[in-house]
């Protein structure tokens, strides 16, 4: 566990970047700050690893303080990605990852096989190994950042914009990858952010944090979302704060109906306006409606019972019938979600 007890930052030229933060990132969870540029993010960090030094109050790692332990020891049980992955530009990729290691005095061999291990747990190819930085994406060296940081396989994992500088479909698949490494290795990680969606998709807790390096709320995503502190925070939080809010409620509540399929090829209606067709093996084909009957429609597909209702709302409003398509994990369909079910539970998502 990390422990910020009363801690403030101020800079030589009086710039106080972070005010008396108090707050605790949990051991073998993700603990994400989050704030507008400028907010004190970055410094918070810093101070935990010592690469910047509180002015007042302590930070504790379980339960010791920083301040007494020297910076190298400290960092050898801290990973540290930042935005850009910070790889030294003209070593290979398998030795940017084994940097760590060779520094803790591990053999070569021994350095290298652990490089490649975690080449592959990130999701690279092995045949990246011999690459240099610059002969790879920045996805790709995002990942190495990662499995770089992971090398010594330190407790604590500090990650500072790290998937910042991707496009938008990388930067999800990264979040996704680090989500999956985390259920398996449950580091503690405190991890930097100015958005919102990744602090929400992220973080086990959030600490929203404003200008001046002060706490504004430190929850978990759902709460955050349903029960924001003050104008601050829920302006920070935009808009669309409902319906990301639906990303929590799950779908297992939700009342399917099973009289609205038709198999493939069979023909014929159901009393509804609309009869969802489906494949012999169960597979959704599309939509028909009751006064075109030979046109086939889109449709939307949920995973029962796994999906949010965020996604089983999306996927009715992909199809003009306006009903959802409930599946199984293989992909089959359980049932449809009508509006009226919809309905139901978007009006007990509102009052929980
Ligand atoms: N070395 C420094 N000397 C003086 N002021 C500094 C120094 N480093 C940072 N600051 C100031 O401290 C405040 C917090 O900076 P910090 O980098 O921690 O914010 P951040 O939330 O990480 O911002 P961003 O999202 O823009 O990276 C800012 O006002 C910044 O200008």
């Amino acid at each position: 566990m990390i422990t910020f007890d009363a801690v403030t930052k101020r800079y030589p030229d009086g710039t106080v970047a972070v005010d008396g933060l108090s707050l605790e990132a949990p051991t073998g969870e993700i603990t994400v700050f989050v704030g507008p540029s400028g907010c004190g993010k970055t410094t918070s960090l810093r101070m935990i690893n010592r690469m910047i030094d509180a002015t007042e109050g302590q930070i504790l790692l379980d339960g010791v303080p920083v301040q007494g332990i020297d910076p190298p020891t400290l960092r050898r049980g801290i990973g540290y990605v930042i935005q850009q992955a910070g790889l030294f530009p003209h070593r290979r990729i398998v030795d940017n990852v084994a940097t760590v290691p060779y520094l803790l005095g591990w053999d070569r061999r021994k350095a290298r096989a652990r490089a490649m291990e975690l080449l592959e747990r990130v999701g690279l190819d092995s045949a990246l190994a011999r690459r240099y930085p610059f002969q790879l994406s920045g996805g790709q060296q995002q990942r190495v950042g990662v499995a770089r940081a992971l090398a010594a396989d330190p407790p604590v994992l500090l990650m500072d914009e790290p998937f910042s500088a991707v496009d938008p479909v990388v930067r999800t698949s990264l979040q996704d990858e680090l989500l999956r490494l985390q259920a398996e290795l449950n580091k503690t990680i405190v991890f930097v952010t100015h958005d919102i969606d990744e602090a929400i998709k992220l973080g086990d807790r959030v600490a929203v944090l404003r200008v001046g390096g002060r706490l504004a709320q430190l929850a978990d995503p759902k709460t955050l979302l349903s029960d924001p502190a003050d104008d601050f925070v829920r302006e920070f939080l935009g808009r669309d704060r409902g319906i990301r809010r639906l990303q929590f409620v799950s779908t297992a509540g939700l009342r399917l109906r099973t009289d609205l399929t038709v198999e493939e090829g069979f023909g014929g209606g159901t009393a509804e306006p609309w009869a969802l067709v489906v494949s012999a093996d169960g597979a959704p084909v599309g939509w028909v409606a009751d006064a075109r009957p030979d046109v086939l429609e889109p449709f939307g597909t949920f995973v029962h019972g796994r999906d949010s209702m965020r996604s089983a709302l999306d996927a009715a409003l992909l199809s003009p019938s306006g009903c959802a398509v409930g599946v199984d994990e293989n992909g089959k369909v359980v049932g449809v979600a009508t509006r009226e079910a919809l309905d139901e539970a978007l009006a007990e998502a509102a009052d929980g």
